[in-house]
This record gives structure tokens, sequence and C-alpha cells, in this order.
């Protein structure tokens, strides 16, 4: 097990004319034994950051330290690391057995009897231990990926890296599999990075989540903190599935003025925000309400666009009423809720369940509130990258 330290770290591609920022002046502290997931879009240098602490990718500027060693100058195999990639990367040729051998045998001094001891253990953990005759090719997808994962678990690394292991296994696998590597990575305490673009994948799993956008850390916290704290309007539109909802408005005189509706700003809100500028409203879908009439002077009417049952709930796409603009916004309703497009209905936002980001920067500038104390994070940290933690 190991803490990981990553300091100040940037990653160049190309050349001066003509490079490219993948990782923007990174610093991050991973506590030993910590699940850590790198989420964000596609691009966002998510595997460029993990290839650094990898040793598969050189870092242009910074340091980075596993345990106590800087280790800039050290190769992937002097790092004590073990990877699991999307593709398995399994060898075609060897069996399970051998696959879950070779690295064993290519860097410890272990005996042929206590690798396979070794091996079948973990084999037994995996649940493949019926597998280890066969070639990666006479196996399932899901197969594969345990044999991956008890490749990685077999070495007894310091670290494990996970970049997207579950992204070619269909729905139902990724579930179980998300839950197995939750077990596992709790029974194991083995220090842990996890790259996902998948933000319902990082909020199941990992201690805590590294959000990065073009390169640039935007936040780092527990999974609620990223959700209920977020630290910029990207952080609020990207962790949240479906999305938060945004409307973009200007504020005068304490009233937002959006796009076909007015929505009076509280005093809390104008003690967060100021009365005058632009803003953006952000409220998640289950906190909006749908209302036969307008209920305050925070309602608006809708134009139900389309409804889209998902069981014990649906999801509302409504647009604001007597707008040209097609843009619509989505409400959670409780599935048993029987809503057509035909219906006229009023969107009510609490103010209560309100954030406001600044319009220019996106910074948070007010924050829903909280019934209770989400807590800190699992390392005692919570590093929100430029922003203000607003009023709650
Ligand atoms: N070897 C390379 N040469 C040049 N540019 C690269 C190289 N590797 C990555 N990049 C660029 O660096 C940026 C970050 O890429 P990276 O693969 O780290 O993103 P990511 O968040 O992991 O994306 P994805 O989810 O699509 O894998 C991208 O703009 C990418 O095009």
């Amino acid at each position: 097990m190991a803490r990981i330290t990553i300091d100040d770290v940037t990653k160049r591609f190309g050349g001066d004319n003509n490079s490219v920022v993948a990782v923007d002046d990174v610093s991050l502290e991973i506590d030993d034994g910590e699940f850590v997931v790198f989420v964000g879009p596609s691009g966002s240098g998510k595997s460029t950051l993990m290839r650094m602490v990898a040793g598969l990718e050189t870092q242009t500027e910074g340091d980075i330290t596993i345990g106590d060693t800087v280790v800039n100058q050290f190769g992937p195999r002097a790092r004590d690391i073990a990877m699991v990639f999307q593709n398995y990367a399994l060898y075609p040729n060897m069996t399970v057995q051998e696959n879950m051998s070779f690295g064993l045998k290519m860097s410890t001094n272990m005996s042929a009897s206590e690798i396979e001891r070794n091996v079948t253990s973990t084999a037994e953990m995996m649940g493949i231990a019926n597998l280890l005759d066969n070639k990666p090719g006479e196996l399932s997808g899901g197969q594969q990926q345990r044999v991956a994962l008890g490749r990685a678990i077999v070495r007894d690394p310091n670290v494990f890296l996970m970049d997207e292991p579950l992204s070619n296994l269909d729905a139902k696998l990724r579930t179980e599999m998300r839950t197995e590597i939750n077990r596992l990575q709790n029974d194991l305490g083995v220090t842990t990075l996890y790259v996902t673009h998948d933000q319902t994948e990082a909020m199941t799993m990992g201690d805590r989540l590294v959000v990065l956008n073009y390169g640039e850390l935007q936040q780092v916290g527990t999974p609620l903190e990223c959700f209920y704290r977020p630290a910029n309007r990207f952080v609020a539109g990207f962790i949240g599935s479906p999305s938060m909802n945004f409307f973009a408005g200007t504020a005068r005189g304490g009233t937002l003025q959006c796009d076909g509706f007015g929505y009076d700003l509280s005093e809390r809100m104008q003690e967060s925000v100021g009365s005058y500028g632009d803003l953006e409203l952000g409220i998640r879908p289950e906190d909006v309400a749908l209302h036969d009439e307008a209920v305050d002077r925070n309602s608006f009417e809708v134009v139900i666009d389309v409804v889209e049952p998902m069981g014990s709930i649906s999801y509302v796409y409504c647009r604001v009423a007597d707008q040209e603009s097609e843009d619509t916004f989505v409400v959670e309703v409780g599935g048993q809720r029987p809503i057509s497009e035909e219906q006229t209905l009023y969107a009510h936002i609490p103010p209560e369940d309100v954030h406001l980001f600044d319009g220019a920067t996106g910074e948070t500038l007010h924050q829903r509130k909280l019934d209770s104390d989400i807590g800190t994070s699992a390392a005692g940290q919570s590093q929100n990258a430029g922003a203000s933690s607003g009023t709650l």
C-alpha cells in the first residue's frame, strides 16, 4: 500500500507551436489505501494523469511521489503498480493460469509452487478457478475482465491503476463488476486510482472523485460533496444523472429574469450573489415540482415535450411556455403519476434547492440547503479548485 502525491504536474504533448496541454498543473494527495476515481469527459486528461502515475508517460513538469519515493525517473516496473485496462490486455496464447502467473514469474523470486498456490487462491476469490486451463478467446468479456483483475491482484502491488476497466461489458455485468471491485478494494485496502468518463460509475465507486475538464482540476471531494456542493457549473452539470437543469438570466433588483419567467431571489440568495448581474440558476431534476396551477411567483407554465417512464420514476422533459427556444429541462416525478404531453402544468423551483453560478466564470456563488452535514472526504480534505463554497 502507498500514499501517492502529485505535485504541480503538467503534461504537454507536441512541439512548441502546436502543443496540447493534456494535464494542466494538477496537485493531489491520495492516501494510503484510498480509492480515488478520476472522472471527466473525453479528452479531459484522466488517462494521461494515470499513465504518468504508472510511469507509462513522463510529465513535462512536476513531481510524482509513491510512498516516500519521488518516482519521476522510474519506469513502470520499478513503481510496484498493477494496471487493469479496458481491453483486458490478456495474452491470447496463454491459459488463464499462465496469464495470471506471468507477472509473478517476471518480477518476483517466488518458487513455481508458491506462484501456483497464489494464482489458485486468487482465482478462487475471483470465481474463475474453473477457467484456469482456458485461453482468453474461450471466455466471455466478463470472465476476461475477472482474469485481468485477478492477474493484477495476484501480484500484490502497492497501487492498482484501472483505466475504464468495465467499459466493454454490458450494462448488467458492469453493475455487477462495479460492486465486486468496490468489495475487493475494500477487502484488500490497496491504494487504487480508477479512470472513468461515466459519472454513475464515479458516484458509486471510490472514496473521492477527482473531476477534470480540459486537463484542469475542477474539484476533489467525496461523491456526495461533488453532487451537493459542486465547485462550479461544470461539476454541477457533470455529476448527477440526468444532469442539473440550468437557466441563464440577469438579476435586476433581486429578480432573476430568465427566458420566459422571472425568479425572485430570496434574501439568502441575494446575500450570496447580490441583486444585479448575469447568473445561471441550477436545479436538479428531482427538486423541480410540477403542479396543476401556479403555486407562487416562482412558478411558470411549461409545455411537456416528452415523458420517459423509468418504472418507479418518470422523467418529464419540459419547455418554458411561450418561448421560441427549443431547450428543454427535465423533471423527475413519481412513476405512478400519469402525465401526458397535452397537460397544462406549472413548474415550481423551491428556493432552498437552488444553486447559483456566475454567468461568466461558472463559479459557484450560492449552494442549495442541506438537511444534514454530508461530512468530509475520506482523506479529510476537499479541494475545490478556484471556487468558493457559497452560503448554505
Ligand atoms: N500521445 C499523445 N499525443 C498527443 N496528444 C495526446 C496524446 N495522448 C493524449 N493526448 C491528448 O491529450 C488530451 C487528454 O487525453 P487523455 O487520453 O488523457 O484524455 P481522457 O480524459 O483520458 O479521454 P478519454 O476518456 O477519451 O480516454 C487529449 O486532448 C488528447 O488528444
